[in-house]
């Protein structure tokens, strides 16, 4: 039988931005379990970035994304556990298309619920990623 190699895989995850918070979720995930993470999820294949981070945001919490851009890249092996991966993560910055939608929580077997942080009072523990970035000076607000 044909034994598969493990490979890179893309991911593309959102800051949703409203004010001066951001959308975050506690993840019920082996990777990052029990931490606060961004929306987001597995490029399909033929999506664009920004067609992957409206489908799993709208999946994950039936928030309609607004306008979106670019903001950075990272590449990340995880030895989580047993579970080892490794990903190239796309982040984008986000608004919703209506800034009064209400979050829900569609799949509650991948996370606790979705809530608006204030970024200078970011709850713990952050995901992995998100803590670096945090650590390492990351703002994903516009300058103004
Ligand atoms: N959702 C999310 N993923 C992140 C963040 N930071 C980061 O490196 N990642 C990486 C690790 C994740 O395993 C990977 C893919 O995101 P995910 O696990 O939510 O994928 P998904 O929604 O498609 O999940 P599933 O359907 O496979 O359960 O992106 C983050 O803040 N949020
Ligand atoms: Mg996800």
């Amino acid at each position: 039988m044909e034994e598969t190699q493990p490979v890179p895989r893309v991911g593309v995850v959102l800051f949703v931005l409203k004010g001066k918070s951001v959308l975050l979720g506690r993840r019920r995930a082996s990777i990052g379990e029990s931490t606060f993470a961004l929306p987001g999820g597995h490029l399909e294949f033929g999506e664009s970035f920004e067609e992957c981070g409206a489908r799993e945001l709208m999946e994950e919490t039936g928030l309609e994304m607004g306008k979106a851009d670019f903001l950075t890249v990272t590449n990340k092996v995880f030895l989580d556990k047993s579970k080892h991966c490794h990903y190239v993560i796309v982040f984008l910055r986000a608004v919703l298309a209506d800034p009064n939608q209400v979050p829900q929580n569609p799949e509650p077997d991948k996370c606790d619920g979705w809530d608006w942080y204030d970024w200078d009072n970011l709850p713990q523990p952050l995901f992995s990623t998100l803590d670096e970035m945090v650590r390492s000076g990351f703002n994903p607000f516009p300058s103004t």
